[in-house]
């Protein structure tokens, strides 16, 4: 197979003061320091020696530079991880950088409210009154407000709003309908600020739409039906970098740098963060419509309406199943002008990755690499874990040594988190969606797209060199699921009668995945697993200084200093 390249990425931190001398204009015209033209081969000499001395020195800086790969499905919480490593690591970056995911958490605010109140419109009977995704995707949210201001055209309820489950309905009265007159209008208007204002940097990724979707990143997909298409259309707001989404507060000179992988860098002076005294319109419009969402929020019909429905609000715009972690529940303290981002909500806000994005971490490890040095670099990848983006990681597969594959804990969940590094490959397999289906395929399974996309990686003889730490995340949410009373072995036959509990399930599915390690790597390496809760910012830190410690410990030992 061929491999595309990519540019190596030493190129992005390491400098080459040397060589650019001996590049310099002003030098090649062969003129000595004195004026005198100098022998060829003199010049020839200096240039090599030169070559040589560069070439030393990206092997030292190559020495030291451990490669690490995010991967895992759409959702699993790569990008979740990422965030906790660099709130471990890279500190006062992270603090610098506060500022501007305000903005991004007010988005999936508005965006939950605006859900809920579709949900409302189809069960009032379909009144149009709540621009529609499509509509506020094109940008066309004036006219929308439009037509909802002037009246409400009765249009017969959307049928992908439709619930499934056939329970008595609750009685929606006046005031579910003076819901969605007074927020919707107002709520599209703010989102389309935010939009405005978060863009060139983020952009709708239409989930669907494209043909490909193959498992894996090795083979060809098949085509999507057009009805398929049609029926399932979902759109996420999308970021290629967060340097870029996030640029309100001052560029901080910090131990992490970020290269943007794929274009986008160069909007960066359009900011992204309300005024320093925050009154910004979306900030005023939020706080200034605080009780009426905690009033839809808390109204028993509302809540037990998006219940049923099973909140097909995606987790990914910050609900989860129960919504107990939803933004909304902090809505008094987020919904308010002097709002303060807080570490948690920035872990919790959802920004589907497309592409790929790349940190780097500098540590001290306190012994000494191959060259001597104790700094030791981590270059992190997170990749976007939606089907049609898989192709997209094949160059970044040259040379990785570790893998974080986040697998939900449950059979099956595409909220896994992935972690992929040269050296070592962190894999995020959900493990809360055995009972869920892939948002860019509805027919499959999220458990089963897990384990086919882990099995390929393993095969894979480009990664036969890497080590996988695989995540089994959403464990929180999992475990909700089990004590709501879903069973396991109704969407996995093969876990039979094993007890449904936490501790069973993921012992279940960490021997799947142990076996598949096992079977299918091309040579024997060590499997490790953890499970995990990335959205727990203080048990992620263990697990994450763990993963660390056994890096550099196995760094260490193939390197005979140990
Ligand atoms: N409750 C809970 N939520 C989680 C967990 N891990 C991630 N999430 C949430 O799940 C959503 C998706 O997580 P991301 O880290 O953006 O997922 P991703 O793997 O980067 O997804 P792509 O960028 O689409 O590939 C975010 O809103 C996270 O806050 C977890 O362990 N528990
Ligand atoms: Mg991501």
């Amino acid at each position: 197979m061929t491999i595309p390249r990519r540019v190596p990425s030493f190129t992005s931190s390491f400098k080459c003061d040397s060589l650019s001398s001996v590049n310099d204009p002003s030098a090649s015209d062969n003129s000595g320091r004195n004026g005198h033209k100098e022998d060829p081969a003199v010049v020839n000499a200096r240039i090599e020696a030169q070559l040589k001395r560069d070439s030393e020195a990206y092997k030292k800086e190559e020495s030291r530079l451990f490669k690490i790969l995010l991967l895992g499905q759409a959702a699993s919480g790569k990008s979740t991880t990422l965030k906790n490593f660099r709130m471990q690591f890279t500190r006062e970056e992270w603090e610098q950088e506060r500022l501007g995911w305000r903005a991004v958490i007010q988005l999936n605010v508005v965006r939950q409210v605006l859900s809920i109140l579709h949900i409302l419109e189809s069960e009032l009977g379909g009144c149009s009154a709540v621009p529609n995704e499509d509509d506020r995707t094109r940008g066309l949210v004036d006219d929308a407000v439009e037509t909802w201001i002037s009246e409400s055209k009765l249009t017969g309820p959307n049928p992908s709003l439709v619930p499934s489950i056939t329970e008595p309905r609750p009685q929606f009265t006046e005031r579910h309908r003076n819901f969605i007159t007074r927020l919707g209008p107002r709520l599209s208007e703010v989102e389309h600020a935010l939009k405005s204002r978060l863009t060139p940097h983020m952009s709708y990724y239409p989930t669907m739409a494209a043909p490909v979707v193959s498992a894996t990143p090795f083979e060809p997909g098949e085509e999507l039906d057009d009805d398929m298409l049609i029926r399932k259309k979902v759109v996420e707001y999308t970021f290629r970098s967060w340097r870029d989404v996030l640029d309100a507060a001052p560029q901080p000179p910090s131990s992490a740098s970020t290269t943007t992988l794929t274009p986008t860098n160069e909007d960066r002076s359009k900011s992204t963060s309300p005024t320093a005294d925050g009154l910004d319109m979306p900030t005023q419009a939020i706080a200034s419509l605080r009780k009426e969402i905690k009033a839809l929020w808390t109204d028993a019909d509302v809540r037990d309406v998006v219940k049923r429905r099973r909140l097909e609000i995606p987790d990914s715009i910050g609900f989860d199943s129960d919504a107990e972690s939803a933004f909304l529940d902090e809505i008094d303290r987020i919904a308010r002008i002097d709002y303060e981002v807080n570490d948690q909500d920035i872990v919790c806000a959802r920004l589907k990755t497309v592409g790929i994005q790349e940190y780097t971490f500098n540590f001290d490890s306190g012994a000494p690499s191959i060259t001597g040095s104790r700094k030791w670099s981590w270059r992190v990848y997170d990749v976007g874990g939606c089907r049609t983006m898989r192709k997209a990681w094949l160059p970044y597969f040259d040379n990785i040594q570790l893998i974080i594959f986040p697998k939900l804990p449950s059979p099956i969940d595409p909220s896994t988190v992935s972690f992929y590094s040269p050296v070592l490959r962190e894999w995020f397999a959900p493990v809360s969606v055995f009972d869920e289906h892939l948002e860019e395929d509805p027919r499959v399974n999220r458990l089963e797209d897990s384990i086919v996309l882990w099995s390929s990686i393993c095969e894979t003889s480009l990664l036969a060199r890497a080590q996988i730490v695989l995540f089994l995340n959403k464990c929180d949410l999992l475990q909700r699921k089990l004590s709501r009373g879903v069973r396991v072995s109704k969407y996995l036959s093969s876990y039979g009668k094993r007890p449904n509990d936490l501790k069973h399930v993921l012992r279940y599915v960490k021997e799947k995945f142990k076996t598949i390690h096992q079977e299918k790597s091309p040579m024997r390496r060590p499997f490790t697993a953890f499970p995990t809760t990335v959205t727990d910012t203080s048990s992620t830190a263990l697990t994450l200084k763990t993963v660390r410690d056994n890096i550099i410990r196995q760094h260490l030992s193939s390197t005979n200093f140990m």
